[in-house]
């Protein structure tokens, strides 16, 4: 049961140290923090900030090594691996690389997650592409498409199984500037339309700005801040010098 007052996941003094030889890696440490319900949350940080290790632990590909993760409110840690496969099916991803498998359509594609099932939901797999806008482009391949089409296509499939979490590991990275404000935007509008809570990790300050409410500052596995975005919007409008201090010094 999903309870709408739970944040949409929660990190609770999360610590997770890898072995490297004969020294201990700290990859996570001492991190609590939560992503509330219907918002967009940025992570931010520099490379080896521990960055894919939070959303491993989001997804529950790994555990940590002290403290707990709660989806829903539930402890991914103490769910058996069948629990584990149902849960993550309301936690969808979606990657830098667009991970579309090159011999399937659009519409293949799409409907994987719910084929991986035996399950079939024609309406929603309409319903999704004309969300993400590709209608007209279910018969074609990857290889026809453009870094922006694929990514739609891979949003497309993120949200077959109606998730409501959905994680985004660098979603513009490999995009131009203009297509980069449309995949943001559609990301926004997925929160928007299905009330869906988004992670988006990224290096990209700039797709911070453009929809996050609040960002996640991470540095050497260690949570340093968490900043109100919209706060810093608004307050950049309200003068000249406030919005000149704010481009310069953020
Ligand atoms: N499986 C592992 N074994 C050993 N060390 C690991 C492992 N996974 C991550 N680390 C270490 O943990 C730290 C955080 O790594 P992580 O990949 O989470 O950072 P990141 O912020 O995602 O970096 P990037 O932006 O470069 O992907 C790094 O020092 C990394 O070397």
């Amino acid at each position: 049961m999903i309870h709408s007052q739970l944040p949409a996941i929660q990190f609770q003094g999360v610590t997770r140290t890898f072995a490297d030889g004969d020294r201990a890696v700290t990859a996570l440490e001492d991190v609590t923090f939560h992503v509330p319900r219907e918002s967009v949350f940025g992570v931010v940080g520099e490379s080896g900030a521990g960055k894919s290790t939070l959303l491993r632990h989001m997804n529950g590909l790994d555990h940590p090594t002290r403290g707990t993760v709660l989806f829903d409110g539930v402890n991914l840690a103490t769910l058996t691996k069948r629990e584990l496969n149902q849960t993550r099916r309301r936690i969808g991803v979606v990657f830098q690389s667009f991970n579309l498998v090159a011999n399937l359509t659009v519409r293949q594609n799409i409907t994987l997650p719910l084929k991986l099932q035996r399950e079939s939901n024609h309406r929603r797999v309409d319903e999704l592409a004309e969300f993400v806008g590709l209608s007209d482009r279910m018969a074609h391949f990857p290889a026809q498409l453009s870094g922006g089409e694929k990514q739609r296509v891979a949003i497309a499939r993120a949200l077959v199984t109606s998730p409501t979490l959905l994680l985004c590991d660098e979603p513009t990275s490999a995009l131009d500037t203009h297509t980069t404000g449309e995949i943001l935007g559609l990301l926004r509008d997925t929160r928007d339309e299905f009330g869906t809570s988004i992670v988006l990790v990224t290096h990209e300050l700039d797709a911070v700005k453009a929809i996050c409410d609040t960002a996640a500052v991470f540095e050497a596995g260690r949570l340093r801040e968490i900043l109100p975005v919209s706060a810093a919007a608004a307050a950049r409008g309200d003068s000249y010098l406030e919005h000149v201090r704010a481009e310069l010094t953020a």
